[in-house]
């Protein structure tokens, strides 16, 4: 059987203590294949975000495991996992997290600039040109539309070539059409550069992107769907009470 490319075994994640302590997760077990693009989706305050940086090692369980391939990523240290977390994983976030007084060009290779790692051209040149941010390389954040920093974001979090790429709630702050040329890079991600995707999202429509959908509620996996209709999802989530 081929390793995924992250696991959870038993992780449960309680926030509080005592009487008032609230189990964000509870006991969750979940692999996510490689090559493949998941969405997590669930209620507000279903464990989503919990799960997510549990996972890529944001946060720490407070028990059970977390596997990156081969690696038990929960006994390690903090700074094995903050060189683990920028070698090997790629993330996009909600706010776009570009820095303003560089290119969109300096802003994608950077996370590998401060690895010491050159940058594969020819790899960062097929994401830039998947990503269709051709003409805009040398522009600044500011000078770019939202849909377009999430781009030059996406195309960051490409760009170590990460063996997992999570990606939470990406589309949150995008326009419908925005939200469409992000997801599409995505799933060209993962179907022609065979890179491995996990995102968090509350749309069912960006869901339907996706592979494999999981669905949360009271901290534990509450079903899957496996590459749904938006409408699907939709139905789903009336039925847990979303
Ligand atoms: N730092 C924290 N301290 C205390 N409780 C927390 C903390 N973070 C999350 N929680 C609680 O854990 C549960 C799960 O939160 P989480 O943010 O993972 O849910 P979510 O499904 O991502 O929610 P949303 O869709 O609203 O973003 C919630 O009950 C939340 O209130």
């Amino acid at each position: 059987m081929t390793v995924p490319a992250a696991h959870a075994v038993g992780v449960t994640k309680l926030y509080g203590v005592g009487e008032a302590a609230v189990a964000a997760l509870d006991d969750v077990d979940v692999a996510l294949e490689r090559g493949r693009f998941t969405a997590i989706m669930g209620p507000s305050g279903s464990g989503k975000s919990t799960l997510l940086h549990v996972l890529a090692g944001l946060d720490r369980p407070t028990s059970g495991q977390v596997f990156l391939g081969d690696t038990e990523i929960t006994s390690l240290r903090d700074k094995r996992l903050t060189e683990l977390r920028r070698d090997r994983i790629g993330f996009i976030f909600q706010s776009f997290n570009l820095l303003p007084t560089m290119t969109a060009a300096e802003n994608i290779v950077l996370p590998l600039r401060i690895a010491g790692r050159r940058p594969d051209a020819d790899w960062v040149a097929s994401i830039v040109d998947t990503v269709g941010l051709g003409g805009r390389l040398e522009h600044r954040p500011s000078q770019l539309s939202g849909g377009q920093q999430q781009r030059v974001a996406a195309a960051r979090a490409l760009a170590s070539r990460p063996e997992i790429v999570f990606a939470d709630e990406p589309t949150g702050a995008l326009d419908s059409r925005s939200s469409t040329e992000l997801l599409r890079f995505l799933r060209t991600a993962v179907d022609e550069l065979a890179q491995t995707v996990v995102m968090v999202t509350h749309d069912p429509k960006a869901a339907a992107y996706a592979d494999r959908v999981l669905f949360l509620a009271d901290g534990r996996l509450a079903d899957e769907l496996h590459a749904p209709s938006a409408e699907d999802v939709l139905d789903h989530m009336k039925s847990l009470g979303a």
